[in-house]
Parts: structure tokens; sequence; C-alpha cells
């Protein structure tokens, strides 16, 4: 049986004092259960306080980008070697922000996600279509490239610890939910896509989340379907009820 990840993407929000409130306020509430993992992706501003905290915890602390070299002349960037260093255990990586504003490439996927399993990381690598890639019908065809080129050069093991987000970019921050049915449809596409690309019992193994307005009054019903493993939440992980909400969802 896999667990459902359940991963809080704060995005580009809150200042320190409300990073840590939000982290004290979850922290004990954080069910110790083998059928859940909660995760926070956080600012990098805030990755050594909160990983602090999170010690010892069920907790655990996420980055929300990196880039793929070490170290070097890379003015504003934050490296793997880093965030291992910091005690980061998880790193989302092209998210379709990045992809749309700051240039974000599957190939820069691929070197970020490689990048992260030398180091130790483990990522969680965000795919999905735009409103009119869906609507021409391609958007089977567009994740499973993405997919595909984000896991190039990967062993077998290394594929089936990569958490994959499929999150539709027309139901992100818009209230509007892919129908259970139909995310669960991709997300069972991806799965087919990993065994093509490796073996059944790795696609078994991989955890697949479904992102975009995922709130608690639908949590359930998403992780009802056999096809997705969890959740990337943007909005409705903002406040630590509503986190702590879609955790136990997926504890159950
Ligand atoms: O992009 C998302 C998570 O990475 C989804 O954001 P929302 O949950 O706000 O739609």
């Amino acid at each position: 049986m896999r667990k459902n990840v359940i991963a809080g993407n704060w995005k580009m929000n809150k200042v320190l004092s409300e990073a840590n409130e939000f982290v004290d306020a979850v922290i004990e509430k954080v069910p110790n259960s083998d059928n859940v993992e909660a995760i926070v992706c956080a600012p990098f501003v805030y990755l050594p306080s909160l990983v602090e905290k999170a010690k010892g915890t069920n907790l655990k602390v996420a980055a929300q980008n990196m880039h793929f070299e070490e170290n070097g002349a890379y003015t504003g960037e934050v490296s793997p070697v880093m965030l291992k260093d910091l005690g980061v255990t998880h790193v989302v990586l092209g998210h379709s922000e990045r992809r749309e504003y700051f240039a974000e490439t599957d190939e820069t996927v691929n070197q970020k996600t490689v990048a992260a399993f030398k180091h130790g990381l483990t990522p969680i690598v965000c795919v999905g279509e735009t409103l009119e890639q869906r609507e021409a019908n391609e958007t089977m065809s567009l994740v499973e490239d993405q997919v595909k080129k984000a896991v190039a050069g990967l062993s077998n093991e290394q594929v089936a610890e990569t958490i994959i987000a499929y999150e539709p970019i027309w139901a992100i921050g818009t209230g509007k939910t892919a129908s259970s049915e139909d995310a669960n449809e991709v997300c069972k596409h991806i799965r087919n896509v990993v065994k093509e690309v490796t073996s059944a019992d790795t696609a078994d193994k991989v955890i697949i989340q479904y992102g975009g307005s995922v709130k608690p009054a639908n949590v359930e019903e998403l992780l009802a379907q056999s096809d997705i493993d969890g959740a990337l939440v943007g909005g409705a992980s903002l406040e630590a009820d509503s986190f702590l909400q879609l955790v136990e969802a997926g504890a159950k």
C-alpha cells in the first residue's frame, strides 16, 4: 500500500513569525501514521528555523526550488548541498509557476531531479497542462513527455522514490478542481508511463499527488481514487487548521 503524501506549498507567503507560528501550531498534531507523510514547502529564508523546529517530529520540511549545481557563480541561487546541509528532506521541482515565470524547462527539471538524488533529497516533480492544452486533447501526451524527461537517467530505485505531482495549471489557485475521476485518469496514465520507462514494481511504488485547489472539502474524494497518493496544496495549506485537516484525511 502506498502512503499519502500531503505537502503544503506556501509559495511566496508568510513572514518569519507567521511561518514559525504555523509550525508551532501543527507540529504536535501531525499524526504519527504509516499512512501519511506531512511536508511544508517553505521559502528558503525560513528553512533553518523550520527544520530546527521539525527535528524529531512527523513534519518534514521542503524547499520550493533549487539550482542543480553544487556551488559556483550563480547569484541568488541555492544549491542542493546547502539544502541537505540544513536538514531539508524534500524539494519541489518544476512547479508550473517556475516553468512560466522563471524559465524552468523539462531539461532543467531533469538536471535538478538528478542533482536532488545525488545529494539525498527527495524531489517532488510537478507536471501538468494548461487549459488550452486540455481543450486541445494534449493532456496525456504532454504529461507523458514531462514525466519521461524529468526522470531520464534515474535508476528504477530513484524513480520509485520520486514524488510526482500532477497539477493541471487551470486548477491552480482558481477554485476549479479537476473532477476526481479526471485527475485519477491522468495520474493513472502517469503511473503507466513510469511502468513503461522502468518496471511494474517501480510504477506500483511511485507516489503520485494531485494538486490544484485541493481543500479539506474535496481532499477525501481525491485521495479515495486508485492512483492519487496525496496532494500538493497551495492556498489551503496556509492556515494550520486547514493543513491539519488535509493531513488527517491523508492518514485515514
Ligand atoms: O500550485 C499548487 C500547489 O503547488 C496548488 O495551489 P492551490 O492549492 O492554491 O490551487
